[in-house]
């Protein structure tokens, strides 16, 4: 574990300055952000290789959202920078951000209950090629197919989870930020979501996973940076979670 050095095993990277690696997808560097005139996020340092999963850990109000917010352009101030496949997003519009590939799954799902599920899934723009199609999406969420007509506010909580998953699949984005997909679901829910997640990663998505759920994060997760008051504090690698000590700890963090 690292506290004042974050760094990857392949791209070591000294606070407050941007990693050059390659597979660098996304390098996020002293990012800084504001609802109004509170400040939330007080210099977020974090990168993200192409084809990893992340998580962000920590307490209710930490700024894990306010981080995936940012990424997407949501805040109305932000500062700092953010660079996804090499070019800088942090004075990019939300919509600019999207077409350049990154899709955003918001913790409250956004489904619009007086569309069908069919109607739900095509709604987003296409806005690069690479996208699953269809079928492909069907046949990682099998219920989807199945509940095709059914409208939004019929389905489980589980099925609105799949959906706003699935929604961003068709689009062409290579970047998936999951805001805690298993929030109140039940645990053979979780596990459909996890098994989905790993087909995705096979697939070669890049996804940045919020998360409360330290066990579902760890089945998916290659690192984790730990939030509190809006800055990294902590980096751990997937191989440190097998020590009892790294878990205790996380597990101080998220105050479990
Ligand atoms: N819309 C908003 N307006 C004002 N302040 C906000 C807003 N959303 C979040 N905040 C504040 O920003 C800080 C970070 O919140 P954020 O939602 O990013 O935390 P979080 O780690 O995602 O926690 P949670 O799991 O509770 O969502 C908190 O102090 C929160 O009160």
């Amino acid at each position: 574990m690292l506290d004042a050095v974050i760094q990857t095993p392949q791209s070591p990277i000294q606070p407050g300055t941007v990693s050059t690696a390659p597979a660098d997808l996304l390098v996020i560097d002293n990012l800084r952000g504001w609802y109004g005139e509170s400040q939330a996020l007080h210099g977020i340092n974090l990168n993200v290789r192409r084809g990893e999963t992340v998580t962000l850990l920590g307490r209710n109000g930490a700024g894990k959202t306010s981080t995936l917010r940012s990424i997407m352009g949501l805040l109305a101030r932000r500062e700092g920078s953010v660079k996804f496949s090499g070019s800088e997003l942090i004075a990019a519009s939300p919509d600019q951000i999207a077409r350049r590939g990154i899709g955003y799954c918001p913790e409250e799902r956004g489904i619009f209950a007086g569309l069908t599920v069919q109607e739900n899934l095509v709604l987003p723009p296409i806005i690069k090629a690479g996208g699953m199609t269809l079928a492909e999406i069907h046949q990682l969420f099998p219920n989807l197919a199945e509940r095709s007509t059914s409208p939004g506010t019929k389905l489980s909580g589980g099925e609105q989870q799949m959906l706003a998953i699935a929604r961003i699949l068709r689009t062409g984005a290579d970047l998936l930020l999951l805001d805690e997909p298993t929030e109140g679901l039940a645990p053979v829910i979780i596990e459909q979501i996890g098994h989905a997640i790993n087909k995705l990663k096979e697939r070669g998505f890049t996804i940045i996973l919020v998360e409360q759920n330290f066990n579902f994060a760890a089945s998916v997760s290659e690192r984790f940076y730990v939030i509190e008051d809006g800055r990294v504090v902590d980096h751990i690698a997937a191989a440190e979670v097998a020590d009892p000590a790294t878990v205790a700890n996380i597990h101080s963090y998220l105050s479990i």
